[in-house]
């Protein structure tokens, strides 16, 4: 019997076209683990302030990513599905879903099923696990399956910020532009989470204070599910690769959206403080994604280079997602597999 692997993306919209967007915000928006407050006070902000006034704006920003077979975030989904299923063979069934719009993983457990499938390997596509993202997955996909007349033995990847394969692919794809030319700094920029998803994660050994804006304590390998720590530790391995001084580098967090804190420092603040020390060539990471997309391509790639152009920056250089990596595609057979060869002895930094 075929073992099945579903891999979940967060989703895009149908098109870059500005209605498509708005119905995109609104699915994605309305999600009470993105935004977490009660429905009575997210429904008003989402459908008649935030999608209304936003959708016009970002399609602008999607109508700048995409392709003429759509969307970067989608179409590298559907390669990686492809390339997984050819490395893992005909004892898995792939299939892909987006957590928003299409196609939905209600369609891919379908797929699944309809190969007799009763085993699933759930596999998001978030290496750091977060409620808003990896745990918003794993609770539609089980209200999903739960009212199947055979429940299928499911299991979730819950993270894999420390993966080798995952480090080691973006150091390659870095290094790549440090053996061109000299960079003075170097930037590691993770999607951002309002500050209190982090305090109720409830984890109250690390980022436990309100408006705390440090991890209190490095305890790399065992609260991997505070988003912050776990991003810092992506970024201290691939720095690590990278054979990368403390000073050489720093991590931020982009796309804070509303006045509520976020996760800090903030890339923005970063950036401008970069520029005001001097520093002239930066070679930017966004290892939260692991494919390109409008927060890759338009917000570090565009955005933040002319922030730091406008703070004395000379040379930005975004480092390509994972995308359709062999080395990625390895990766993620290793983690359907549970090969855990990311958990290696605990490391301390
Ligand atoms: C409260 C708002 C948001 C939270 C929390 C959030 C968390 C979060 N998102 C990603 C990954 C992606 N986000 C993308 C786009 C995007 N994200 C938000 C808001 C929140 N994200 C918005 C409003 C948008 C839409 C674009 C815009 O209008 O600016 C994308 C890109 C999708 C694409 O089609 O290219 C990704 C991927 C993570 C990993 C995360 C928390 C860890
Ligand atoms: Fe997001
Ligand atoms: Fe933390």
């Amino acid at each position: 019997m075929k073992k099945g692997v579903l891999l979940v993306n967060l989703g895009t919209p149908d098109s870059q076209k500005t209605p498509d967007v708005r119905k995109y915000l609104r699915e994605f928006l309305m999600d009470e683990r993105v935004i977490d407050i009660p429905f009575y006070k997210r429904w008003p902000l989402v459908n008649l302030i935030i999608a209304p006034f936003r959708a016009p704006k970002s399609a602008k920003e999607y109508e700048k990513v995409w392709t003429e077979k759509g969307s970067p975030l989608l179409l590298y989904g559907i390669e990686c599905k492809r390339l997984l299923q050819d490395k893992l063979g005909q004892d898995y069934a792939v299939a892909l879903g987006m957590r928003y719009q299409s196609p939905s993983i209600e369609s891919a457990l379908f797929e699944l099923r309809s190969q007799g499938v009763k085993e699933i390997v759930v596999l998001p596509l978030f290496p750091q696990y977060a409620s808003a993202t990896t745990g918003s997955v794993m609770q539609k996909v089980m209200e999903l399956v739960k009212g199947w007349q055979i429940v299928p033995d499911v299991s979730f990847v819950q993270h894999y910020h420390r993966h080798p394969l995952f480090i080691k692919t973006f150091a390659e794809l870095g290094n790549k532009y440090l053996r061109e030319r000299e960079y003075d700094h170097v930037l590691f920029s993770f999607h951002g989470l309002p500050q209190r998803q982090i305090v109720k994660a409830g984890i109250d050994t690390c980022c436990k204070a309100k408006g705390e804006t440090e991890c209190v304590n490095k305890m790399y390998g065992k609260n991997t599910f505070c988003y912050r720590s776990a991003c810092f530790e992506t970024a201290d391995l691939i720095a690590k690769e990278l054979k990368l001084e403390k000073t050489q580098y720093s991590v931020c967090f982009q796309s804070r959206l509303g006045k509520d804190p976020w996760i800090q420092p903030y890339t923005e603040d970063v950036i401008i403080n970069i520029g005001k020390e001097g520093k002239k060539n930066v070679l930017a990471f966004s290892p939260a994604f692991v494919a390109d997309c409008l927060e890759t391509t338009v917000e570090v790639g565009e955005e933040y280079k002319e922030i730091f152009e406008e703070n004395g920056g000379e040379h930005w250089q975004l480092v390509e997602s994972l995308n359709d990596h062999p080395q990625w595609i390895d990766c993620l057979s290793d983690l359907v597999k549970g090969n855990e060869s990311q958990v290696e002895e605990l490391k301390t930094y």
